[in-house]
């Protein structure tokens, strides 16, 4: 961070609450030594273990890059196998090397489930996850999605020691704070205390690898934040450092001209065709053929509000979890906090909002509330009821009943569906939207059926007898089933078994 980047009244305000924060989150050196020490134990243990064709073992995730908040004892290590190990026996070698392992070290172990199953134990105060993957190489399709997570911290590690270098080497006075790390778990905690941490589909926000990322491309938490108040939805980042790793050639490339070299590959070339700059001669159907990517207009990033392809993979958005709501909460709270810096950001500034915003007079509130089955995660039932607000607000809509705001939130048993409206009743009278009048063959039509039209603008409209005079009228015909056909039934979240909660509105915590 350079100072003229820091309104100069702020900057002392900035830098003491920065430090303050880290002083409060950081994990101090026994922390750490404690789960160096433990991760060691660990990977001794299962070097001993011979019997198991394991290639390699690596530890992974943010405690192994010192990113980790403070009592954060979660330990990730990765089991790799070899590629042509099938998937079955890759399945059942690791459950059993896991439950072998956590039985040696007298601890408690659970399966859990992602793309394959894989086991999380609790040995001490540590948490351990214990997750078999192919061994795969920069450049090689991924056999399955785990794979990328041996990737991300070798390209983390490598990118923090490349960026230490840079920084000597100029006096880049980048993190007045520490170190880039420093500057990673700030930006966690920050996250934390504005609601947006964790990639889950119930937070919709950012994962810790989207963090690292965003601090080593923009060089810093103030730089980030800097940036970031002037972010609009769409934005896209590549890292530079992908030129290397996929070996593409780019033109008037010269890093030593170059404060931020990323960011000025991104002001430069975001769109220029990456084909035209492919050196790579490689014709193994396992190497990434970057021919076959546009990266800068690919469909499947269209609605996303931020992109940021993911170095280990290109065809991945490192952002794909974050939702357009969320992005612009930290584009609001980054301006902010850079205007009017002050420690509250970071320690439960969701709820104050919140709390602020329920202090006030109440418009009309019900609420959905449906029984859930325990089993089915977060990850499913939040994004089913999401579509099934989505789809009944449609029709409290359609039916004039304005929505002021909404939410969803489930526990173990229940899911609440919220909304709070501007108006309960209406009167016995709709207006109903017409043709426009330049289509004489619908203009015909709707006369015939709706006599009592008028003209606006270029439409026709008419008046008629509205069918929903109270939104809970409206609401009880959906749990009745009667608008099934217009509404989108999730597996898991069904209407038809919700109990209607007048003046009651349940929030998302
Ligand atoms: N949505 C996710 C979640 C995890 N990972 C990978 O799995 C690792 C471990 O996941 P997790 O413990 O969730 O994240 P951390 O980076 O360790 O961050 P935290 O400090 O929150 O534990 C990450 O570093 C990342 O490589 C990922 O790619 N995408
Ligand atoms: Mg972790």
């Amino acid at each position: 961070m350079t100072n003229k980047n820091l309104k100069s009244d702020n900057n002392a305000k900035i830098q003491s609450i920065l430090r303050e924060v880290l002083g409060d989150v950081k994990p101090c050196e026994d922390e750490k030594n404690h789960l160096t020490t433990f991760s060691k134990k660990i990977i001794d243990t299962i070097n001993e273990m011979k019997e198991y064709p394991i290639l390699n073992v690596v530890r992974v995730g943010s405690t192994a890059r010192g990113t980790n908040l403070k009592n954060d004892h979660d330990i990730d290590i990765f089991l790799k196998f070899d590629k042509n190990t099938d998937r079955e026996e890759l399945k059942e070698i690791g459950l059993n090397f896991g439950i072998e392992l956590v039985t040696k070290l007298n601890g408690k172990y659970w399966v859990k489930y992602a793309e394959h199953p894989y086991i999380t134990a609790k040995i001490d105060k540590f948490s351990l996850d214990l997750v078999p993957c192919y061994d795969i190489q920069w450049g090689e399709k991924l056999i399955s999605s785990v794979d990328r997570t041996p990737l991300h911290n070798e390209f983390l590690l490598n990118a923090y020691k490349r960026h230490e270098k840079y920084c000597k080497s100029k006096k880049y006075e980048s993190y007045p704070n520490g170190t880039i790390t420093d500057d990673v778990i700030i930006l966690k905690r920050f996250l934390k205390g504005i609601g947006l941490y964790g990639s889950d589909l119930k937070t919709a926000g950012f994962s810790g690898y989207l963090c690292e990322l965003l601090i080593y491309y923009y060089g810093g938490f103030i730089n980030l934040l800097n940036s970031a108040k002037k972010w609009k939805a769409g934005k896209k980042i590549l890292l530079t450092d992908i030129l290397e790793i996929y070996n593409i050639k780019s033109p008037e490339w010269n890093t030593e001209y170059l404060e931020n070299p990323n960011i000025y590959f991104n002001e430069h070339y975001t769109n220029i065709n990456l084909i035209n700059l492919n050196n790579s001669e490689e014709n193994n159907s396992n190497v990434i053929k970057l021919k076959e990517y546009k990266f800068l207009d690919n469909k499947y990033y269209k609605n996303q509000p931020l992109v940021i392809y993911d170095p280990s993979d290109l065809d991945r958005n490192v952002a794909a979890a974050l939702s357009t709501e969320n992005f612009y909460k930290f584009v609001l709270y980054a301006r902010k906090f850079l205007e009017d810096p002050n420690i509250e950001y970071f320690y439960d500034y969701d709820k104050k909002v919140l709390n602020n915003l329920n202090d006030r007079e109440k418009g009309y509130e019900l609420c959905l509330k449906i029984p859930r089955n325990p089993e089915i995660v977060d990850d499913i039932i939040y994004p089913q009821m999401d579509r099934l607000q989505k789809s009944i607000s449609h029709i409290f809509e359609e039916n004039d009943f304005a929505i002021v705001r909404f939410s969803n939130h489930a526990n173990e048993s229940f899911c609440y569906i919220s909304w709070e409206f501007l108006i309960s009743k209406m009167p016995d009278l709709m207006c109903k939207m017409g043709p426009p009048i330049y289509s004489p063959k619908g203009v015909d039509n709707f006369i015939a059926h709706n006599p009592k039209y008028f003209v606006k603008e270029d439409r026709l409209y008419a008046y008629c007898p509205r069918k929903y005079k109270s939104v809970d009228e409206l609401l009880y015909n959906i749990v009745e089933g009667k608008l099934q056909k217009i509404i989108t039934y999730p597996k898991y979240v069904n209407p038809e078994e919700g109990e209607i909660l007048k003046d009651k509105y349940i929030e998302r915590i």
